[in-house]
This record gives structure tokens, C-alpha cells and sequence, in this order.
């Protein structure tokens, strides 16, 4: 629709050339998927960081003095959540001891290039990382084991192996928590595969932001709040070395697809 200044028709303002809605001087760099503001690179930063600070906060995710491991899988998420975290624990003084935590699946042209990739963070930001390999605590690897049962329920147990690896390798470091980068849209798909399965136990757990008090190490979530496609927006703003190719065992090329084409809709190109 046109807009009318002083009685004069405008035409009507091209993305990219519209004014960020939060300082009004610098030019949006993007549509925020969460509140669809028009928003420049710098306030997007703020606005991003502040509200995990704000999870972090409102649900006291840690207290001063925690020795926390940070999931890292060498991805978006998890490689934002470390930088991210890095920062605000600088920035809030939150006084955390931080770790990478890495499990190396055994999955040859997968995570061992995303390994290459925690390596490189660890020296990034400065963070002492951790790998806990399947071979060394189970004896197999997951390549030994698509051999063994082919591509049938893999990633069932590459689930609960890679649960029980962090968990390890979270007393190894003795940690009081580990963090992984579970975001909104991952809590969105778990509350809808629990309600087509029928699994309401589950159903009722999956959107705790911390998880795991009874066991032996917690699970906290804090970008329980946070959209996959900001994620994807603020590591490609800041240029974050992060590894993003699929697992080999894992193909749905529909998901892949559209996940590529809805990553790339919110950018205005200056
Ligand atoms: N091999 C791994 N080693 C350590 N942590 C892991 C590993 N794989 C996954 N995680 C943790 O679990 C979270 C969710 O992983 P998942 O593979 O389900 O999602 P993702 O969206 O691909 O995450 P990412 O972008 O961080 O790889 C990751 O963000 C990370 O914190």
C-alpha cells in the first residue's frame, strides 16, 4: 500500500532501504522471523543475546561458581550456544567455569569434519573441549553399527548412545550441568511426535527447560525460546565457523530441501 507524507504519495519503502524499528538510524538488515520487525545487524545482536540472557535469568538456569559443558556438535546451534554463552558469561558475570563437550559418534565424512570444527572453536573461544568417543566407551561406532543393522532404527540408537556419552563425559569433566542448543522449532517437533505417538509422559516433559534434576548431571535448554532461523541469522551475521552438513545415516531430502529455503527467506540483501 502507498504511503502519503505531507499529502504526497510515496511509493512504498523497498526492503532493505527501511529504517531498524529498535534505534531508527541504521538500515534493517532483516525481518526478525520472532516479532517481524524490521531490525539493523547491531540491535538484532542486542535483542537476540538479551532475551537468552533473559531465559538464562528468569529460570535460573545456573548459579555463580557452576562448571557447565556445553553440548557441542560442531553446528549452528550448538556453536552459537557456545559463543553466545561465552559472552554473556563475560558480559553478566556469571562467573560459570564453561566447557566444550563433544561426542564423536564414529560417523566417517560426518563428525569427523564437525569435529575439525569444535577444534577450531575451542581456540576461537577459548573453551577447554572434551570428546567422548563410542568406540572408546561402547566398542562400536556408529559406521560399525549401520554395518551390523543396516539404516533401520539407527538413529534410535545413536540417540540414547549419545545420551549416555554426554552424560559420561559430563562426569569425566565434572560437571554440575551441560547445555545443549535444543531450540524452539527442536521443542515444537518433539511436542508434536509425542502427540502422533500417543506418548503423553513424554508429552508433559519435552518443553521443561531443564531436565534431568533426578539423574546424575541436569539438562538445561536455553534457547528454549529461541527460533532455528534467528540462530541461522545471527551465526551467518557474525560469521561463526560452524559445520552444516547433514548426518550421512539421516536423509530426508524433502526436510532438507525446504530447510534450506526457509533459512534463506528473512535476509534483505544491501
Ligand atoms: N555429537 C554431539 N556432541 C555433543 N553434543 C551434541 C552432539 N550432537 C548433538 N549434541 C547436542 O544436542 C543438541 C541438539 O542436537 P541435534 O543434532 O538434535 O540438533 P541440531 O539442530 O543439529 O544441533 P546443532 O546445530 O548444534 O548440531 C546440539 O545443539 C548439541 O548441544
Amino acid at each position: 500500500m502507498d504511503s502519503a507524507i505531507d499529502g504526497v504519495r510515496q511509493p512504498p519503502a523497498r526492503a532493505g532501504s527501511r529504517l531498524c524499528t529498535h534505534c531508527g538510524e541504521r538500515k534493517a538488515a532483516l525481518k526478525r522471523p520472532k516479532t517481524l520487525e524490521q531490525i539493523c545487524r547491531e540491535c538484532f545482536y542486542i535483542v537476540f543475546e538479551d532475551e537468552i540472557h533473559r531465559t538464562i535469568v528468569d529460570n535460573n538456569l545456573f548459579k555463580p561458581g557452576d562448571r557447565v559443558a556445553i553440548g557441542a556438535s560442531g553446528g549452528k546451534d550448538s556453536t552459537v550456544l557456545a559463543y553466545v554463552l561465552s559472552e554473556l558469561n563475560r558480559r553478566h558475570k556469571y562467573c560459570l567455569d564453561l566447557f566444550l563437550l563433544s561426542v564423536d559418534e564414529g560417523i566417517t565424512g560426518y563428525r569427523d569434519d564437525s569435529l575439525e570444527t569444535v577444534k577450531r572453536n575451542e581456540i576461537q573461544y577459548g573453551l577447554p573441549l572434551k570428546i567422548v568417543s563410542y568406540k572408546d566407551l561402547y566398542g562400536w561406532t556408529m559406521d560399525d553399527i549401520v554395518k551390523a543393522i543396516g539404516l533401520k532404527n539407527n538413529c534410535t540408537f545413536c540417540g540414547v548412545f549419545r545420551r549416555q556419552a554426554l552424560d559420561r563425559g559430563a562426569a569425566l569433566l565434572s560437571v554440575d550441568k551441560i547445555v545443549t542448543g535444543h531450540n524452539a522449532d527442536d521443542i515444537a517437533e518433539t511436542v508434536l511426535l509425542n502427540i502422533l505417538r500417543g506418548d503423553i509422559a513424554r508429552l508433559s516433559r519435552c518443553t521443561f527447560i531443564i531436565t534431568g534434576e533426578d539423574g546424575p548431571i541436569p539438562r538445561c535448554k536455553p534457547f528454549k525460546y529461541t527460533y532455528e532461523k534467528e540462530i541461522v541469522m545471527y551465526a551467518y551475521f557474525k560469521k561463526l565457523d560452524y559445520f552444516s552438513t547433514e548426518c550421512n545415516f539421516w536423509f530426508l531430502p524433502m526436510y532438507r530441501c525446504s530447510l534450506a529455503f526457509y533459512n534463506q527467506s528473512c535476509f534483505y540483501t544491501h
